[in-house]
């Protein structure tokens, strides 16, 4: 048969590496889908609603390096762009594939569904200009293999989504076949020179200083650098701090780890390493007002190098197309051992947090609660944490070797982890993933619990039920802040309708918790969630802190001349 404009996008999703595409069908993608389906490597996941899908389609990326999603044009796509947004905060390359009206139609005086009801076609190709590093629309069917050729290779090389804009009378169109896929996935590398008078100048500087540190940022995973990471550190032999948004990119069991370094956030004293060190080896490092305390945390920049994934920082030097990882490996070849943070680190290393267990008769407590679920965490868990007091839980759990966590702390998008979470399962069904989620994240979409008892991805939920918006009370209270209470298990169990196999728990004690988590990890054919009591001012004490300096931040009177 001819092969068309939907088969070349399939082929080249398949060979960039996608097996499970996101979906949500509406009439623009219909024709584009059932290509997409007729692939032998493709199969389709559907979703119940366009943001969940780019969130599950983050998810997937997390797990699997890239990922797509596929929705309807204008009520779908703009929904979707928000989870798109969070795909570039963190640096997740997810393709974006929405259908679009008939070609037609784009240039006539008709008026069609699902548009604002102008003429006016391209506002959705404007706003994925600005959330996208590369946006295609598929309007001449030659022009199709260099169109999605180019975004495909830029979210590849960016590490960031892209978008394909489909017509829908597009798919069907008469399309050569791709050329070899090697054109699209081909690495770039450093420019050699500039490698090497980078590394040599960082060289310097890091002999000059006595006690440097390591700090591993949230784009270091992107730019795929833990390992040359590692290298350097082992070059050095110096202490190694993760930001929040990096923790789980090293292990925690390696013998140079030394906490999550986010001052009074900190795990395992890295705020106190941090002090005591005169210079930062950064690598793909973001002090937004959240991981800088409201811009109180962090080196100063004539004591700091960073890199991003094709760009390297020193004081009073920037060098362009010198990629992370190359950088690292081949600063770690002229540098000498400087473990003067490791020596200090071995004498105020504390002891790992390990919580009593509590009066299993008695009504949760957080640190109760917290205690039961670090004993879930195993190497082959995922740990991720929501957007809430979850955060600040989350960073104080101890990962033992092989165990990962997910965050999502760029953009922060309350309800961004059940979705991705459901994108993860899919990708890595052999690992467990087990989800923290506070009771306001979990009702922004919450429904997408729905795929993961028809897939039957294993996945446990503590919904930490503390009723209502706590980071928000926190940071600033008021009436807002309170919600209508569901019945979480009982919302679990209706995604079972005629034969799922999920469990919706509640736990208001130490000892239901205990039967629950049984129960959950005995439950292979289905999500499990567990409906966790949790006092409203029952939070972390990092959470309290936290939160006043940034409503503090927030809070900042305008400038003089402004
Ligand atoms: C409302 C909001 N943030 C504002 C917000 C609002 N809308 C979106 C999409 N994202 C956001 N972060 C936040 S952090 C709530 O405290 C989350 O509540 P919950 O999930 O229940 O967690 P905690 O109780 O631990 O805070
Ligand atoms: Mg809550």
């Amino acid at each position: 048969t001819q092969f068309t404009v939907g088969d070349y996008l399939a082929e080249r999703l398949s060979q960039i590496g996608i097996i499970n595409h996101f979906v949500v069908p509406g009439d623009y993608n219909l024709k584009l889908l059932d290509y997409l389906e007729y692939h032998p490597k493709l199969s389709e996941i559907g979703c119940c609603n366009e943001l969940n899908c780019a969130f599950a389609a983050e998810g997937y990326a997390r797990a699997h390096g890239i990922s797509a999603a596929v929705v309807t044009y204008s009520v779908g796509a703009l929904t979707a762009f928000d989870g798109i947004g969070g795909a570039y905060a963190e640096n997740l390359p997810v393709i974006l594939i929405s259908g679009a009206p008939n070609t037609n139609d784009i240039n006539s005086s008709h008026i069609l569904h699902h548009t604002i009801g102008t003429h006016n076609f391209d506002y959705q190709m404007d706003i994925a200009k600005n959330l996208t590093v590369a946006a295609v629309a598929l309007r001449r069917a030659h022009e199709a293999p260099r169109l999605i050729d180019h975004a495909l290779r830029q979210a590849i090389l960016q590490h960031k989504p892209v978008y394909i804009e489909v017509p829908t009378n597009m798919a069907t169109q008469p399309c050569p076949k791709p050329g070899p896929i090697s054109a699209v996935i081909e690495p770039e590398t450093s420019d050699k020179a500039s490698l090497e008078q980078a590394t040599d100048v960082a060289a310097d500087l890091i002999s000059k200083s006595e006690k440097p540190l390591m700090l591993a940022g949230p784009k270091l995973r992107a730019a795929g650098a833990e390992k040359a990471f590692l290298k350097l550190a082992e070059a050095l032999d110096a202490a190694v701090v993760v930001q929040p948004n990096a923790k789980g990119f090293i292990s925690e069991e390696y013998k140079n780890y030394a906490g999550v370094y986010w001052g009074l956030c900190s795990t395992r004293n890295a705020d106190k390493i941090g002090e005591f060190a005169d210079f930062f080896i950064g690598a793909g490092t973001v002090f937004n007002d959240y991981t800088s305390n409201g811009y109180k945390v962090g080196p100063t920049p004539d004591q700091f190098i960073d890199s991003d994934y094709m760009h390297v920082s020193l004081p009073g030097y920037e060098f362009t197309r010198v990629k992370m990882d190359e950088f690292l490996s081949r600063l770690a070849d002229k540098v000498s051992k400087k473990n003067a943070t490791m020596v200090e680190y071995a004498r105020i290393k504390p002891a790992l947090l390990k919580y009593a267990p509590a009066n299993p008769k008695e009504l949760l407590t957080r640190e109760e609660l917290m205690r039961q679920i670090q004993g879930v965490i195993d190497g082959n868990t995922t740990l991720y944490a929501e957007t809430g007091d979850s955060w600040f839980n989350g960073m104080q759990m101890n990962l033992p070797e092989g165990a990962k966590f997910e965050i999502e702390m760029q953009w922060g998008h309350i309800g961004w982890s059940v979705p991705s979470a459901l994108g993860y399962a899919i990708a890595a069904p052999k690992r467990r993933t087990v989800i923290m989620v506070g009771d306001g994240s979990f009702q922004l979409t919450g429904q997408e619990l729905a795929q993961m008892v028809l897939h039957k991805l294993p996945v446990i939920i503590f919904l930490i039920n503390n009723r209502g918006y706590t980071i928000e009370i926190q940071i600033h209270d008021g009436p807002y802040n309170r919600i209508k209470n569901w019945d979480y298990a009982a919302f679990m169990e209706s995604f079972n309708a005629e034969d799922g196999k999920a469990k919706g728990l509640k736990a208001n004690t130490g000892e239901e918790l205990e039967q629950a988590i049984q129960i959950a990890l005995a439950n292979k054919e289905g999500p499990t969630l567990i409906e966790c009591y949790n006092h409203t001012d029952d939070c972390t004490k990092e959470l309290v802190a936290w939160g006043s300096t940034v409503g503090a931040t927030n809070a900042r009177a305008p400038s003089a001349d402004q």
